[in-house]
């Protein structure tokens, strides 16, 4: 048995699509289009090649891209005025301020600054607050684009089990809530877990988000089990040539493709998600600042 192959990107697709569907509608009721700030400091090249991605595919759903790029050496006290401008302006309806941030800034306290109605990132702690709580709100991205592709793959998820590897702000803990909210049996396992691959020999659904090159081996992973690979590394592949380098999972694909029943791929997985689901928030953050309904069931 081969697992199914999930397919981020077709998914993405669909969701870019609906999303500029709903922008079209609420571009009548607003008079201008959804728009969204991208804000990156310093001059990292993944980053750059994420905003990038971030910035085309907000105007390919026909909504409006601001970015603001300022170099490493921009002081914090600069960047939250960049922010409270952002805040301040009724013409942006979404602030993302992309991570990592150089050392020198407190990372949290530039979260902290982005008002709670634009945080398409669902970072604030008002986001997170009314995630854990069960409140409608913002969710974060990556999460939320797991949660929705293991529901296209296996249907209702209440009662399945699911071991989230990792336990980042970002990703782990806020994946956790979300499939917990779906009625899952979650398990977040993080550094200090014993024993992580007879652990995660127990899941149905498997989401590693640590960050180590194809960690989670084929014999971790239970027959028919769906692998959501969160990972994205950059990893040395001689032999595509002298200094050529490559893009793997946190989970050993080959291994694991033999007998899961689906699997993310990595690159064309989770990775493209996160940017419909950013599109998607900032559409539902247009609409509800300015008390305007969305289409049903987006
Ligand atoms: N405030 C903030 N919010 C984020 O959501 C955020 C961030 N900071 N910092 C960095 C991470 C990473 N991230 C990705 C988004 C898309 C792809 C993506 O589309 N990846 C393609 C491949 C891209 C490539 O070739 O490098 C894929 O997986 O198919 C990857 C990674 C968002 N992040």
């Amino acid at each position: 048995m081969s697992a199914e192959l999930i397919d981020g990107k077709a998914v993405a697709a669909e969701i870019d699509a609906r999303a500029a569907e709903a922008a079209a509608g609420l571009a009548k009721s607003l008079g201008r289009v959804p728009c969204l700030a991208v804000v990156l400091i310093g001059d990292d090249p993944a980053s750059d090649v994420y905003v990038r991605n971030k910035g085309l595919r907000t105007q390919a759903a026909g909504m409006r891209s601001i970015e603001i790029r300022k170099p490493a050496d921009t002081s914090e006290a600069d960047v939250l005025e960049i922010v409270a401008g952002l805040n301040a302006d009724d013409g942006v309806d979404g602030i993302l301020v992309q991570m990592p941030l150089p050392d020198h800034i407190d990372a949290n306290r530039v979260i902290g600054a982005i008002h709670p109605d634009k945080d398409v990132d669902g970072l604030t702690e008002a986001s997170a607050g009314r995630l854990v709580l069960g409140k409608p709100g913002l969710r974060p991205c990556t999460p939320s684009g797991c949660v929705l592709l293991a529901e296209r793959a296996m249907g209702d998820v209440s009662g399945k089990s699911v071991v989230v590897i990792g336990r980042s702000i970002l990703v782990g803990k806020p994946t956790a809530l979300l499939f917990l909210e779906k009625n899952a049996t979650v398990t977040i396992a993080h550094s200090r877990t014993k024993d992580l691959p007879a652990l995660v020999r127990t899941a149905d659904i498997v989401v590693p988000a640590v960050g180590r090159p194809e960690m989670v081996r084929g014999d971790w992973v239970k027959p028919g089990a769906c692998v959501l690979d969160v990972g994205i590394n950059r990893i040395p592949a001689p032999e595509r040539g002298e200094g050529k380098t490559r893009l793997v999972g946190d989970a050993a694909f080959d291994e694991i493709v033999k007998h899961a029943g689906w699997i993310t791929p990595v690159p064309g997985g989770i990775g493209p998600m996160t940017i419909a689901m950013l599109l998607r928030n900032t559409v539902i953050a247009a609409a509800l600042r300015h008390s305007v309904e969305l289409p049903d069931g987006f």
